[in-house]
């Protein structure tokens, strides 16, 4: 059986989605078709995303139509929005499956704007870092100047976008010091020297070679220092850009663009991080845009992984009452605890931290840490609390018993699947998640308590 916590797998979309409203079915692009559960994470790149704020969910996450369309295709399958970042059109979307959330760590965004000075431009890059499973990963979603003659221009802002997004922090600091970085979005490179029939003609026969010498990505890759150590699969798939909206005729506009890979997909590595790419594919059948989107898949095999949760939090497997509404909790010696954190109640298919049922503040009672210590006192005996107390130190070693309880308020109506989180206020993520649990309707309970209760007497 496959290592479930391992992530390696992940599945990368750009797409400029030329200020058009999300499509009904983001089904295949997401490779959800095939049933994969096997793909750890996704990163979406959109670019010329022109949706305003559309609703709010629990009051505290505004989201856009297009975010909301990936939350909700992809919350189903166990994927949380981790972290999302926006600047103008530029939206970079990190999901992550629920159980690796406490493995994500370090997450940072930055945004840079280019173009006329930085001041008015729509153009630019977003990004976020994060560690995974100990290994720093950089996602850098960029929408480059346009048109043919702005090759220079685009190495330019790429540069100046690595150079202005520093993260905070000991561990990787620029975008290129991350063990792993995925670059990817609207670049904007197009084929120079032929013309639109020739490129046309050479789409139409299959013979994109010819093709990829003009590329000028491709060619600048010999040139460019910064595109050192810059990878990018084959592009089997015809250029991306620039077609009728609707269809998937290239540009029949006056405006007569010559068919270009303008969107694109790109890693660099250090040694540490074997990656291997699956897939870098196109999906020309999605057609609200004038350019249609590009996935790719890639293994990371990391050499090792930090897979200690910061937090770890028991439970039973079913919750029948109100009064077994409770968990344990421990924390890892090196965990900063803040006394705003709190221990979520999240119903499976959950979409994001703030996305909870109900929620408990994860701070230990005095008279519960009493009561702990009595029943510690009680089970191994007063030296084994003495010796304790001597090689760690007493209260971390009675931190492990941490209880909270859930008031009846917060506790759902229906009966489901669901899972406990524990938010870190430090960090403002979820360092420690439980397995599916299962809570039964209270009410439907106390019918059953009750009738119970008579069986007995
Ligand atoms: O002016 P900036 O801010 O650079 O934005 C450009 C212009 O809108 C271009 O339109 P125009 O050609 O009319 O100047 C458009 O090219 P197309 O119209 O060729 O699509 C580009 O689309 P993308 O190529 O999708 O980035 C877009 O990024
Ligand atoms: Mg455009």
């Amino acid at each position: 059986m496959r290592d479930f916590l391992f992530p390696d797998r992940l599945h990368i979309i750009t797409w400029n989605v030329g200020g058009s409203m999300p499509p009904d079915d983001i089904t295949a692009l997401l490779g959800l078709h095939v049933g994969d559960g096997n793909t750890d994470m996704y990163i979406i790149g959109l670019q010329e995303v022109n949706s305003m704020i559309n609703k709010r969910l629990k009051d505290v996450l505004f989201t856009d139509q297009w975010s909301d369309a990936f939350m909700e295709r992809l919350s189903p399958f166990g994927y949380i929005l981790v972290t999302s970042q926006r600047m103008q059109g530029v939206l970079l979307l990190v999901f992550a499956k629920y159980y690796h959330l406490p493995f994500l760590r370090g997450m940072q965004t930055e945004t840079t704007r280019t173009g006329l000075g930085g001041y008015w431009g729509n153009k630019g890059g977003v990004s976020a870092r994060m560690s995974v499973f100990g290994h720093t990963i950089c996602f850098l979603n960029c929408h480059l100047p346009a048109h043919m003659e702005n090759s220079d221009q685009r190495m330019e802002d790429f540069e100046s976008i690595l150079q202005q997004q520093q993260f905070e922090g000991q561990a990787a600091t620029g975008v290129l010091d991350h063990d792993v970085v995925f670059w990817f979005g609207d670049l904007n490179f197009r084929i120079d020297e032929l013309e639109i029939p020739q490129v046309k003609t050479a789409i139409d026969h299959n013979k994109l070679n010819t093709l990829w010498e003009k590329d000028q990505l491709n060619k600048a890759k010999d040139s460019e220092p910064v595109l050192e150590g810059f990878l990018e699969g084959p592009l089997k798939f015809p250029p991306t850009y620039k077609f009728d909206v609707g269809t998937d005729t290239y540009d029949t506009s006056g405006k007569k663009r010559k068919p270009a890979w303008t969107d694109r997909i790109l890693w660099r590595l250090r040694a540490t991080a074997p990656t291997r790419p699956h897939f870098y594919r196109s999906h020309m059948e999605y057609m609200v845009s004038d350019h249609k989107p590009v996935s790719s898949i890639f293994t990371l095999q990391f050499p090792y992984k930090v897979d200690m949760p910061l937090v770890t939090i028991m439970v039973e497997d079913e919750w029948n009452c109100v009064a077994e509404a409770t968990c344990r909790f421990k924390t890892a010696p090196n965990f900063a605890r803040s006394s705003w954190d709190w221990i979520g109640l999240y119903k499976v298919g959950f979409k994001h931290h703030k996305d909870y049922v109900g929620y408990v503040w994860a701070k230990q009672e005095e008279a519960d840490y009493h009561r702990v210590e009595h029943e510690v006192r009680h089970e191994l005996g007063n030296l084994v609390i003495v010796y304790l107390s001597l090689v760690c130190s007493l209260p971390y070693f009675l931190s492990l018993y941490i209880q909270v309880t859930f008031t009846e308020e917060e506790l759902p109506k229906g009966s489901g699947d669901y899972i406990l989180g524990y938010y870190s206020n430090n960090t403002s993520t979820l360092v420690g998640v439980t397995e599916p649990f299962q809570v039964l309707t209270m009410t439907h309970f106390n019918g059953e308590y009750v009738k119970r209760l008579h069986t007995l007497t």
